[in-house]
């Protein structure tokens, strides 16, 4: 596959790393440096785009390839806002865009357990339940892609929760839930590449779920395996759908 990469930073990088050794070739590299000379003429001997730019990016990436009719897998976290609107654009002009907001077989697995853990414990109301995620300094956005997926998860799962609310550490504001709002809390350390926990509290106990990334070969190895299920498809997808375990 001729793959274009949009954003080449610590997963764009490795992302290649990934695509070569499977066989694959990049075709295009856009950074920010590059990115206000690339017409969508420029992607059309690739046959697939990797977008992990920023939250910012990721919105003109995607006109970009959709305007070349190129299709896309889309890492970036922190446009989820405009979902709606792009999976509208890509279905009506019959393009191809997959996104996730991990692409780690660990944390896929840790989604599909996540709801099932809510929908057990959902009957004993003893239970308050709180998600905690820790990342980098470096990160642009909060909470992360992949605590709102566990979050919805858990809503999904859970009569008392009905929305949640995000707290980060350190901003200086004091986030009080209220008794149906699902707390996220983010914490930035250092070089963390990716830990999420789901807490249930009770009086007498704690349950913990937790998924650490030691690396973020996960989410790259994962980015170029979705790719190659993307290839030859049409339609919006999301990674879950590449997963038997959610058929
Ligand atoms: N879904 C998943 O499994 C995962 C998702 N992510 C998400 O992926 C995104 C990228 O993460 P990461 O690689 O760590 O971030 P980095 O900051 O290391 O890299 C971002 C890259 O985007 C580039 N960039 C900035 N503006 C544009 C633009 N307009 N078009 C194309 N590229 C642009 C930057 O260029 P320059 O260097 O020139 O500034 C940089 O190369 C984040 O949103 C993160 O949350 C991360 C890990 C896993
Ligand atoms: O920015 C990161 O680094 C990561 N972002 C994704 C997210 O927002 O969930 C995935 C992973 O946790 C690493």
């Amino acid at each position: 596959m001729k793959i274009v990469l949009l954003g080449y930073g610590k997963m764009g990088q490795l992302i290649e790393r990934f695509a070569m050794k499977r066989g694959h070739e990049v075709v295009l590299i856009v950074d920010e440096n590059n990115r206000n000379s690339i017409e969508p003429e420029d992607l059309e001997h690739a046959d697939m785009a990797i977008d992990f730019s920023t939250p910012h990016a990721a919105l003109d990436n995607i006109s970009l390839c959709f305007e070349a009719n190129l299709p896309l897998v889309v890492g970036t976290t922190g446009w989820y806002e405009h979902l709606d609107e792009v999976r509208e654009t890509c279905l009506e002009a019959d393009q191809a865009l997959l996104y996730g907001s991990n692409f780690s077989i660990g944390v896929n697995i840790f989604f599909h357990i996540n709801k099932l853990l809510a929908a057990a414990i959902n009957p004993y109301k003893q239970y308050d339940v709180q998600v905690e995620e820790i990342h980098h300094i470096h990160k642009l956005d909060a909470p992360s892609g992949t605590a709102i997926t566990i979050a919805e998860g858990i809503l999904e799962n859970t009569d008392s929760k009905k929305s949640w609310v995000n707290s980060v550490e350190g901003a200086g504001e004091e986030v009080i839930p209220k008794p149906d709002e699902l707390l996220i809390e983010s914490l930035r350390i250092e070089e963390v590449p990716g830990t999420h926990t789901v807490l249930y509290s009770s009086e007498v106990d704690q349950i913990e779920f937790k998924h650490t990334a030691h690396s973020r070969e996960g989410f790259a190895l994962g980015a170029v395996i979705a790719a190659e299920w993307l290839l030859g498809k049409q339609g919006f997808f999301q990674v879950t759908e590449m997963f038997d375990f959610n058929k």
